[in-house]
Formats: C-alpha cells, sequence, structure tokens
C-alpha cells in the first residue's frame, strides 16, 4: 500500500536594519526575521480517473484555480529516473532558458490568462518554475496536488512577502521530495536549508530581476542575518529580540523600479552614491556589532548600545533619503517618532511600504502607546513586533494509506 503525504511548512517575513540598497553595490547588511509568517500546505490526493491536477488555492492574492499536472509535466519535465540531481543543485539551473520554458507552458495550460493580474501571474509563475525545477527530471510525482497558501504579511510592501512565499514553496517541494523518496526526517537540516534558500533565490529573480538575496537569506535562517552579495550569510550565533514598531505607510510602491532610481542617480552621481553607498555599509556593520554586545548576558551597558544603535538608525535613513528613496508618508512616521524620541526608518526598497521604529526596553508603554494612537489617527497601520524568531519550519507531516483501485481490484 503506498502513502500519501501532506506536508505543512512555514517561514517568516523579513525587515531590513540596514543596507538596503547598499547591498546590491556590494556593501553589507543586516536583516532580521519577523514574527509574522507564511504558511504552506501542500497535500497529494487520492488518485481519480480525471487524470493529475494541481488544486492551487492563494487566498493573499485571490487566486483559486485548478491545473492539470499531466499537461504541466508534457511541457516541462523531462522524462529520467534521476532524481539526485538538479533539485540538489539550484545553481546549475539555466534560469532564463528554465524560465522561459515555464512562460510557455503558462501561456498554453492557463485559459483565463487575460483575467489574472501580475500579481497572480507572477506567484503562478513561481508555483511552476520551482515545481519543475525541483521534480522536473524525475518520475516522483505520480499523485494530483493540493497546495494552500496564507500569510500573515502584507504582499508587496517591503515586508519580505515574495522570499516568505519562495522559501515556502521550496521547502515543502523538497521535503515532499525526500519524502517520495524514502528519506523521513522530521525538521531541516543546515543542508536542506541552503538548498532551501538557493530555490527561493531563483524564484526570487523572477519577481525581482537581480535580487541580492537577503531576502530569502533572512527568510531561510531566520534570527538576524548578515548579508554580502556573493558570500556565504552570516548567521549570528547571538539572539537579539528587538521590538520594533512595524508602520505601513499604506504607500505601494515596486521595489524593481527604486532600484533602477537609485542606479540612474549613480550613472550621473557616481562617486556621491558610491560614497553614500560605503557609509551605509559602515552603519550596518556597527549596528551588527552593537546588537552582538546587547546579546551578550553580561551587558552592562545596554542603554548607551541602544542610544549608538538609535543613532545609526537614524543616519541610515538620511542617507536613504538622500538617494531619493524615501516618502512623504515616510517622513511624516519619522517625524512623529522623533517627537516621541525614537529612531526611525524606512525599510526595504523605500518609496512606500514600511517605516520601523526602534523600540529600547526602557521606554515607557504609555510613550509608545501615544506614538501608536497619532500614528493610527493619520491612518497608518501599527503593528508592535519583535525581530529576531525562527526561520523556515517543517510544522507538520502526515503520512495517509492511498486507496489505490487497481491494488483493490488486483485483491
Ligand atoms: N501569500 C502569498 N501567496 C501567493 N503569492 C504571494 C504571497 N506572498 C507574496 N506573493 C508573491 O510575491 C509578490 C510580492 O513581492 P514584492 O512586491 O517583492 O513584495 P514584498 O516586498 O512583500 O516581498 C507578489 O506579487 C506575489 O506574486
Ligand atoms: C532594495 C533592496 O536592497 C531591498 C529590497 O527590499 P524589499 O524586497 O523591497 O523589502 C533590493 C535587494 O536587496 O534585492
Amino acid at each position: 500500500m503506498t502513502s500519501l503525504y501532506d506536508v505543512r511548512v512555514t517561514a517568516p517575513g523579513k525587515v531590513i536594519l540596514h543596507g538596503e540598497h547598499s547591498v546590491l553595490y556590494n556593501q553589507f547588511a543586516v536583516a532580521g526575521s519577523l514574527g509574522l509568517r507564511t504558511s504552506l500546505l501542500i497535500r497529494e490526493l487520492q488518485p481519480s480517473s480525471f487524470g493529475l491536477t494541481v488544486n492551487i488555492e492563494f487566498p493573499c492574492v485571490q487566486l483559486k484555480c485548478i491545473l492539470s499536472l499531466d499537461e504541466i509535466k508534457n511541457r516541462l519535465f523531462e522524462s529520467s529516473n534521476d532524481c539526485q540531481t538538479l533539485w540538489r543543485t539550484p545553481e546549475s539551473l539555466d534560469h532564463e532558458n528554465h524560465l522561459y520554458k515555464v512562460d510557455n507552458c503558462f501561456q498554453s495550460i492557463i485559459c483565463n490568462i487575460g483575467q489574472l493580474n501580475s500579481v497572480q501571474t507572477n506567484s503562478l509563475r513561481c508555483f511552476l518554475y520551482i515545481l519543475s525545477g525541483i521534480f522536473g527530471n524525475t518520475n516522483i510525482l505520480d499523485r494530483s496536488l493540493k497546495i494552500s497558501v496564507n500569510s500573515n504579511l502584507t504582499v508587496g510592501a517591503g515586508t519580505g512577502s515574495s522570499a516568505s512565499f519562495a522559501v515556502c514553496l521550496s521547502a515543502a517541494l523538497i521535503q515532499l521530495m525526500k519524502l517520495k523518496s524514502g528519506t523521513k526526517a522530521k525538521e531541516f537540516n543546515d543542508e536542506d536549508k541552503t538548498l532551501i534558500s538557493a530555490w527561493a533565490y531563483n524564484c526570487e529573480k523572477i519577481t525581482h530581476g537581480t535580487p541580492s538575496g537577503i531576502d530569502n537569506a533572512t527568510c531561510t535562517y531566520g534570527s538576524l542575518v548578515g548579508f554580502k552579495k556573493g558570500e556565504e550569510p552570516k548567521l549570528s550565533t547571538f539572539q537579539t529580540k528587538l521590538r520594533i514598531l512595524l508602520v505601513d505607510s499604506k504607500v505601494s510602491r515596486e521595489t524593481k523600479m527604486l532600484v533602477a532610481k537609485v542606479a540612474f542617480l549613480r550613472l550621473h552621481n557616481r562617486l556621491a552614491v558610491n560614497s553614500i553607498m560605503d557609509a551605509c555599509g559602515h552603519i550596518a556593520t556597527s549596528a551588527y556589532e552593537i546588537m552582538e554586545k546587547l546579546s551578550a548576558k553580561d551587558c552592562q551597558d545596554s542603554e548607551a548600545h541602544y542610544n549608538h544603535l538609535s543613532e545609526l538608525w537614524n543616519m541610515n535613513h538620511c542617507l536613504l533619503a538622500s538617494l531619493g528613496v524615501s516618502h512623504p508618508s515616510l517622513e511624516e512616521i519619522r517625524a512623529v517618532a522623533m517627537m516621541h524620541g525614537l529612531a526611525c526608518k524606512l525599510t526595504g526598497a523605500g518609496g512606500g511600504g514600511y517605516a520601523i521604529v526602534l523600540i529600547p526596553p526602557t521606554v515607557e508603554q504609555t510613550t509608545v502607546d501615544a506614538l501608536r494612537r497619532i500614528l493610527e489617527g493619520k491612518g497608518y497601520t501599527v503593528k508592535d513586533t519583535q525581530l529576531g524568531g525562527h526561520g523556515v519550519l517543517l510544522e507538520e507531516i502526515i503520512s495517509r494509506k492511498c486507496e489505490n483501485k487497481d491494488e483493490k481490484k488486483n485483491k
């Protein structure tokens, strides 16, 4: 009797503390995982006589549809029994070529393509890309699937919903691959996480073009991640739980556009922009060191460290504003935070999205409440949260018995 598997994984969103934009110019950056998470459940379904299907439910992007898995396999899978190669070497995938094939398949199998918006299209492309990337040179996918994704993260606001989504997709599919090839581990090990992050990075290229990789690394590893492009992420051995207010400016923005805006500014002001990027890199390095000191059990001077961190947050924001990636709403949020004596900066690409306010432990709750009331009165949404929780987690594996009609008949 064969088994049908259910796999449930979750992954956090992220907040870039220091190094947005400058990370793309090879500067050190620091990001932390958020308490808000994406959750993905993938279920293998009992065989039916209608052929193999994938039932997709992505409520965060208002998408519900059923795709023919047989068609996907016909168009994107290459028949082979070799399951030990591509899924273990995501970096060897020819991204452009694979995405081209995915897009051709997408055009052919989605009937209501004209009714999908760009967000839904992106989610489906990511799904097809990873599904066929991981299973594409195996014969392992032999059941219909149902895949449901939910998230507490706002989609498209700079808190890493796309990376969190991509990490969940790759984590669940890698786990399913392992289960179906006989490996039954109950949690992700370091090797799994390296693979998950690398597949999620490939997927982030679909959404962002040339991402630095900081988002997928943070959503995979959690806690605080120090990051430099092209290098292994620096995983913090320390546990700092920074308290922040996450303030939604409600202004939508597109990362790609803001990255292009900075690149354009740099074309005409190379040395000045390079110096700003250098300064952002120094800030990120200093902030990482301070957070390391703050986490030490015998930390004596926590108040002075928080003051220093606040200084760095404020400087970092002003440097980003000088690159043209702030927004009047972000400036208003910052002005209100400063009136309350608190440091505030934009996070992520800027141009809208979120601002973050640092709440040191010595700050009175009445101050936080007053700040919150004013911001909410101005129409912003405020979440009081902590940075630095778990990265990707394997939450649940269920193995059910498959009622195989052919097996029954033969008995
Ligand atoms: N929960 C989700 N379900 C389906 N797709 C998602 C989900 N979260 C994010 N996405 C995909 O990620 C994209 C958002 O990426 P992006 O604009 O970079 O936002 P963020 O800054 O939040 O990562 C969306 O266009 C969507 O395709
Ligand atoms: C501007 C950038 O440094 C950060 C983008 O952040 P977000 O995904 O918009 O939160 C781009 C990147 O690191 O890929």
